[in-house]
C-alpha cells in the first residue's frame, strides 16, 4: 500500500521513518525548507530503540499526481487547515486517513472536507521532539500507534491497513472502539499539557514541591470527569497509569505542548484544552485548573501573535 506521510516533524517523522526502514512504500508530503533539509541531511531519528538516518522519499504538494492508499496525517492543529488543501490531490475515493493529531475536533474537519469514509479513527503514543537541527529525539520507548474505523467495524479496508502498519518496529492495535480510545487519549494529553503547562515543569519538578504531586492528580480528575460526563468515561486501568506516570519523582516526562511553550512556538491550545473545556461548560463540569491553563495559554499566544505583528 502507498503511504503518504503529511509533515515529516517530530511524530510523522518517526513512523515514517519506521515504516521506510521495514520496507513499507512511504513518501513525505513536505514543504520547501524541509524538503531541502531531508535531501542534504537525510532523516535523522535518534530514538532509545537505535538511531537511525534515511534518505526520505519526499514530495511537495504541487508534485502530487494521484490517491495514495493510506494518508498518516501528523500536522499541528494550526496548520490543518492548509494542509487539507495541500493533501487533497492525494485523496481518492479509497483513500483511509489516519490521524496523529491530538483531541476530537480534527475529525470533524476532516469528514467535512473529505466524508465520512475517508476518516478513520486514531490514535498515537509517542513522545518525540523536533529539534533545532531537524532531527527526531525519542524522549522515552514507547511508540504506539491505534487505529480502527469509526464505526467500529472490521472492515477488508481496515485490516489491508492493519498489515502494512503492523510488524514495522513501533507497536500497534486495531481498535473497534477507537472513539473511547480517542477520548482516554485526550485524557492523557490534556492532563499532561494542563499539569505540565500550567505548573511550569517537567513531572518530576512537580511531584518535587509541596502540593505539586496534589495538583497534578488534581488536573487528571478534571479531564477524566469531563470524559465521563460527556459518555467516556476512562477506563480505571487507563486512568491508573496516568496517575502512576503523573507521581513519578524525578520524573523528565512532558507533553508536547510544554516542549513547544518552552520553544516559544505556538501551543495547541484550543483543540487540546479549550475544547475539552467547552465540553466541560456545556455539562456543567467545574475545571478550575484546566481554565487557568487555557487563558494562561491564550494570553501566551496573543504575546506570541503581537510579537508577531
Ligand atoms: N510530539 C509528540 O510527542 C506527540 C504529538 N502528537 C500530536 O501530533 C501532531 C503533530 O505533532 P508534532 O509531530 O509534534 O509536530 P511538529 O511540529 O514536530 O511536526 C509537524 C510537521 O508538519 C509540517 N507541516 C505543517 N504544515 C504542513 C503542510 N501543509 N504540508 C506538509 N508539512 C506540513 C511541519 O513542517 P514545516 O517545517 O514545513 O513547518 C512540521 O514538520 C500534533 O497534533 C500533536 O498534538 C501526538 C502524540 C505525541
Ligand atoms: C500523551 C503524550 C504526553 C505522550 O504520548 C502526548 O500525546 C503528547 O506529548 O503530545
Amino acid at each position: 500500500m502507498k503511504i503518504l506521510v503529511v509533515g515529516a516533524g517530530a511524530v510523522g517523522g518517526y513512523f515514517g521513518a519506521r515504516l521506510a526502514q521495514a520496507g513499507r512504500d512511504v513518501t513525505f508530503l513536505v514543504r520547501a525548507a524541509r524538503a531541502q533539509q531531508l535531501q542534504r541531511d537525510g532523516l535523522r531519528i535518534i530514538s532509545p530503540h537505535g538511531d537511525l538516518t534515511l534518505k526520505p522519499q519526499t514530495i511537495t504538494s504541487t508534485e502530487i499526481t494521484g490517491p495514495y492508499d493510506i494518508i498518516f496525517l501528523s500536522v499541528k492543529a494550526q496548520a490543518l487547515d492548509q494542509a487539507i488543501k495541500d493533501m487533497a490531490p492525494a485523496v481518492g475515493p479509497e483513500t483511509m486517513i489516519y490521524t496523529a493529531l491530538n483531541g476530537m475536533r480534527h475529525i470533524g474537519t476532516l469528514v467535512h472536507s473529505f466524508g465520512e469514509q475517508a476518516v478513520l479513527g486514531g490514535v498515537t503514543f509517542v513522545s518525540t521532539d523536533l529539534d533545532e537541527q531537524g532531527r527526531i529525539v525519542q524522549l522515552t520507548p514507547v511508540d504506539k500507534v491505534i487505529y480502527g474505523e469509526r464505526s467500529g467495524e472490521i472492515t477488508p479496508r481496515i485490516r489491508s491497513l492493519d498489515e502494512t502498519l503492523s510488524n514495522a518496529g513501533f507497536a500497534t492495535e486495531l481498535s473497534t472502539n477507537i472513539t473511547q480510545a480517542m477520548w482516554d487519549k485526550w485524557v492523557t494529553i490534556a492532563s499532561f499539557g494542563l499539569m505540565t503547562c500550567l505548573l511550569g515543569g517537567p513531572v518530576g519538578e512537580i511531584n518535587a514541591v509541596s502540593d505539586g504531586k496534589q495538583t497534578a492528580l488534581q488536573a487528571i480528575d478534571e479531564c477524566a470527569a469531563i470524559a465521563k460526563a460527556c459518555g467516556f468515561p476512562t477506563p480505571l486501568p487507563h486512568l491508573e497509569i496516568v496517575r502512576k506516570l503523573a507521581s513519578e519523582k524525578g520524573s523528565k516526562f512532558t507533553s508536547s505542548m510544554y516542549r513547544d511553550l518552552q520553544k516559544g512556538a505556538p501551543v495547541e491550545v484550543d483543540t487540546i484544552l479549550g475544547d475539552l473545556l467547552d465540553h466541560g461548560h456545556a455539562h456543567q463540569i467545574e475545571a478550575p485548573l484546566l481554565q487557568a491553563c487555557c487563558v494562561r495559554l491564550r494570553v501566551y499566544q496573543n504575546t506570541l501573535t503581537s510579537n508577531k505583528s
